[in-house]
């Protein structure tokens, strides 16, 4: 059976250890070691039918979440549900909802010993979704060469064919994990163009996790952030962006302004002062700000991530 309805996915509380391995005690007893924490009680809902970017610093937890929806692997503990809206179900070693999810890894998931060709007619083979037209054209963009292996291929290009296999699959879910890497700016903005274009197309859910937010930010409809293992926020792109604001001018009018918000930053040229601050203003405030002479800008989500992100962030 061919899925085309998008997948929605939903994580309650979970938590993913990672074991180091087992040690045997004097007394005989087996004990587990710990090597780290991935997630740590994270709880969040994708809705199907939006691109979402999946940001965090490094080490949050991002390819430790996209790697239970695409069952790559299994929590401790909390549950995963993947599938499309009100069907939702385990993604663990269930193939209806694994036939219908796409992760595309940095790594590229390619058999290093064939012919990129010969991966691409394994994933055409797999996947009743994939569009050949869309792959051919994608490497002819991309100006890679099929009959290479992965090999031969630099970097770059390498992420190309993950970008190319993830888009022509077509999945409901499709999972892009830090899939720009290598590429240059062209390709990059090529490879967002052609989601877009694509997305449009033919409607899926689509996950990208990215470093470069200033990059992506305009593709996203929802915005999840995850700070060491937890979901700091899971909401449309929009309201992340009124979350915050900047206020620019003399630094006693823009304090007046502020009036006692949080500071998410702050900097200062000269006389002149700059406050990025959680919140919004009323329309009294706003004419405050107007009289006494002190702009009020938009704070993009790369700067709202950062602030968010920052441990060291400063209190006005
Ligand atoms: N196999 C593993 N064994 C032990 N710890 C692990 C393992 N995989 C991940 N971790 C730990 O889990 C945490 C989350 O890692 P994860 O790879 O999910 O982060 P990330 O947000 O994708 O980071 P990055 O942006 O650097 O790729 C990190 O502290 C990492 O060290």
């Amino acid at each position: 059976m061919t899925i085309t309805a998008p997948f929605g996915a939903r994580l309650d509380d979970v938590v993913v250890r990672f074991d180091r391995g087992r040690r045997l005690l004097p007394d005989g007893t087996l004990v587990k070691d710990e090597a780290g924490t991935g997630l740590d009680g994270a709880t969040l809902t994708i809705r199907p039918g939006t691109i979402t970017g999946v940001l965090g610093r490094n080490g949050a937890g991002k390819t430790t979440m996209l790697s239970l929806l695409a069952a790559f692997s299994r929590p401790t503990s909390g549950t995963v549900v993947v599938g499309p809206e009100g069907e939702q179900e385990d993604p663990w070693e269930n193939p209806w909802i694994t036939s219908g999810t796409q992760l595309v890894r940095e790594s590229g998931d390619l058999l290093n010993d064939e012919k990129v060709a010969t991966s691409l007619k394994y994933y055409a083979d797999m996947r009743s979704s994939w569009s050949a037209e869309t792959a051919e054209r994608l490497l002819d963009l991309f100006e890679v060469d099929a009959r290479k292996k992965p090999t031969a291929l630099s970097r770059g290009k390498r992420s190309a064919v993950g970008a190319t296999i993830g888009l022509a699959t077509r999945a409901p879910l499709t999972i892009f994990d830090e899939v720009y890497l290598g590429m240059d700016a062209p390709t990059r903005y090529a490879f967002y163009d052609e989601l877009l274009a694509d997305y449009a197309e033919h409607p899926r859910t689509i996950l990208l996790s990215s470093h470069l937010v200033e990059e992506v930010e305009r593709l996203f409809e929802d915005v999840v952030v995850i700070d060491r293992g937890r979901v700091l926020l899971a909401e449309p792109a929009d309201e992340m962006r009124s979350r915050g604001f900047s206020l620019t001018g003399t630094k006693d009018a823009v304090e007046r302004v502020a009036g006692g918000r949080r500071a998410l930053h702050r900097q200062q040229l000269g006389a002149t002062v700059q406050v990025t601050l959680e919140g919004a203003l009323d329309d009294a405030e706003l004419a405050e700000a107007r009289e006494a002479g002190v702009e009020v800008g938009a704070v993009p989500v790369q700067d709202l991530f950062v602030r968010l992100t920052d441990p060291r962030s400063v209190s006005s």
